[in-house]
């Protein structure tokens, strides 16, 4: 197989712009690997949203995002809301449906159609709250959600689908420690099941806990794209986030401890 036609995720020269400021700059990752969990991380403004809403063809962008051969930047829509899914920072309010209702409709819009019908659209989307530990609050209206619960309902509507490719943006930023248990061993089962999972955290605590590798991104350009002890390192946390930190191991596990601002 050439390497272009992998599973993997290959992005290449890949730049987004607001207007003339020009936010991801150029960026080439050779290999996000289906089957692991990459995270995504970086400095406020970074550009981390700006990349993954690319990716996901919410935003126009120059470059190539390749998989299977295929660009996601210039695929139809249809195509592309198959192969992929987005999970944004925060999920709209202001919305009268349930969490069910609202977990259902993403899944009807996302489908092709032909398939399955309201029986099984059902069943799929209990299916993912049962996983999600959330089906408490099937029958609540959205805008009556707490914070977390908004990010538990806004992850079921990404993984309904069940799309080879999630991009989500900060799904834990609102948990609890349990939730957040929750939804890390749920990311890393999709990532088992064989999918593209690229996470955005700014816990690099957590980061290092929990993906096979990390993307380090800095005023829209790549820093550094390795494991998680190769990423996480003091001189990172110099250089990017302006820290001065210790990285500790701890019962095999990283811990940042930052000391402060540099
Ligand atoms: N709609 C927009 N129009 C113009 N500039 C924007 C827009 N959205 C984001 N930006 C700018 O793009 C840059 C990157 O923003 P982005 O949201 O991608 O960063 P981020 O790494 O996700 O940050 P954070 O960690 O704070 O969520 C920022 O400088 C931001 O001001």
């Amino acid at each position: 197989m050439m390497a272009h036609e992998s599973g993997d995720l290959q992005l290449e020269h890949l730049s987004v712009s607001y207007g003339s400021k020009r936010i991801v700059r150029d960026l080439t990752l050779s290999s996000i690997k289906a089957g692991q969990v990459t995270a995504l991380v970086g400095p406020n403004g970074a550009g981390k949203t700006t990349l993954l809403r690319a990716i996901a063809g919410l935003l126009r962008a120059s470059g190539s995002a390749l998989v299977h051969g295929k660009n996601l930047l210039t695929m139809g829509y249809g195509e592309r809301s198959a192969l992929v899914s987005y999970m944004p920072q925060s999920v709209p309010e202001r919305v009268s449906l349930t969490v069910l209702e609202s977990v259902i409709a993403t899944l009807r819009a996302t489908r092709r159609p032909g398939m399955m019908g309201n029986a099984h659209d059902r069943n799929r989307a209990i299916s993912v709250l049962e996983q999600l530990d959330i089906t408490d609050i099937a029958l609540d209206p959205l805008d009556c959600l707490s914070g977390g619960q908004r990010q538990l309902c806004s992850l079921a509507q990404s993984l309904v689908s069940d799309p080879s490719i999630l991009l989500l943006d900060e799904p834990t930023s609102a948990l609890d420690l349990r939730h957040q248990a929750t939804v890390m061993g749920v990311v890393r089962e999709l990532a088992a099941a064989g999918k593209i999972v690229i996470c955005v955290l700014h816990d690099l605590s957590q980061a290092a806990r929990w993906a096979d590798s990390i993307v380090v991104l800095n005023h829209g350009a790549l820093y550094l794209h390795g494991a998680p002890d190769e990423a996480v390192t003091p001189q990172m946390l110099s250089e990017v986030y302006a820290v001065e930190a210790r990285v500790e191991s701890l019962h095999g596990h990283l811990h940042v401890v930052v000391q402060g601002a540099i």
